[in-house]
């Protein structure tokens, strides 16, 4: 029997799979707490309940968008399980064994909706995950003009963040998970419909969470699987600790840059849908002060192993390569 745990969001409860790994509660603040400000200011998770940042969408569910949304493509993700394992297509090729863990097709959004439906008779789950673009239709353009723009842009430049690069819309179906990862962005996570639950680590457990190397399709993706943890492949996991939290309508999660994430659509209403406002990272400091902290770090560790890798020219020598730098010498 799997272990559960309850979680709420301040209204509602949800009881959830417990995992390995203890977590503590990611605070929930008003945006008008300095406190918050404080957070985001030093790059750690904040769920703000009043930001108002997509407001304007409150409406927003599968009916409202199938109307209003036009005739663009949607990318859209197929698996046969409940996760949604991300990779890059591009790297592909550098793994020859690589078995991709999902499909993925470009859908109108009518033919999404018909094939989540279809799906549900085959066992396969839907996972519509695209950059809004300008191919929606007018009402859709004048719900995103209301997203409160002099909020997340007054939090950009407060915390001298890079320019917006995306804004995702991403509708999952209950139950869909999108297993642990980080990415390489300061995130604004609002959530529009339903509920969603985040396990959040800091850039500090990249050791206990194996990462795939750089060149592999699943770059930036843990190695590890929480409902099923390989402690003997994997026995740094055993020493992980996170952070947790649920996500409802309306509430924005800041997601700090380099911090891993897990999320999990919460069965409830069916499906969720939410859309994030991404961010490019503070620019290097001119300078840099020592010790350089975990998510310095995390990118030096990128950096030099991507140089190693091109410079190989062949990513089957790599682990060698790597392995006869390290073991015996610095182990
Ligand atoms: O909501 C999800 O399923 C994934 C979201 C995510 O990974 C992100 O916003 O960076
Ligand atoms: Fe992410």
């Amino acid at each position: 029997m799997s272990q559960t745990t309850r979680l709420t969001d301040g209204r509602k409860s949800f009881e959830v799979k417990k995992y390995t790994f203890s977590t503590e509660v990611i605070p929930r603040l008003s945006c008008h707490d300095p406190e918050c400000e404080e957070r985001i200011e030093n790059g750690l998770p904040v769920v703000i309940p009043d930001a108002n940042l997509v407001a304007s969408a409150r409406h927003w569910n599968l009916d409202y968008l199938h109307d209003n949304i036009g005739d663009g493509k949607f990318m859209t993700y197929f698996s046969n399980s409940k996760k949604f394992k991300y990779y890059d297509d591009k790297k592909c090729p550098n793994i020859k064994s690589f078995k991709k863990p999902m499909e993925q097709e470009e859908l109108t959004f009518d033919e999404f909706v018909k094939k989540i439906n279809k799906g549900k008779s085959k066992g396969q789950r839907l996972y519509l995950q695209q950059t809004l673009n300008e191919t929606v239709g007018k009402n859709i353009v004048s719900d995103f003009l209301g997203f409160n723009w002099n909020w997340v842009t007054a939090q950009q430049k407060k915390n001298s963040f890079g320019p917006l690069t995306n804004n995702m819309l991403l509708i999952g179906q209950e139950g869909n998970i999108t297993p642990v990862h980080y990415d390489e962005q300061e995130n604004f996570f609002a959530q529009v419909y339903g509920y969603k639950r985040f396990i959040l680590f800091p850039p500090e457990e990249f050791p206990n969470l194996y990462p795939h190397p750089t060149y592999h399709p699943c770059d930036r993706q843990s190695q590890v699987d929480f409902d099923e943890p390989d402690f003997e492949k994997f026995p740094k996991f055993r020493n992980a600790s996170g952070f947790e939290t649920v996500v409802g309508p309306g509430d924005v999660l800041y997601i700090p840059i380099y911090w891993w994430h897990q999320v999990e659509s919460i069965p409830n209403e069916g499906h969720t849908i939410s859309v994030t406002f991404w961010y490019k990272g503070r620019p290097t400091p001119e300078k840099v002060t020592y010790p350089l902290n975990a998510h310095q770090k995390v990118a030096m560790m990128r950096n030099i192993e991507k140089m190693i890798a091109q410079a190989l020219n062949n990513p089957d020598e790599v682990p060698e390569f790597m392995q006869n730098m390290v073991l015996g010498r610095y182990t």
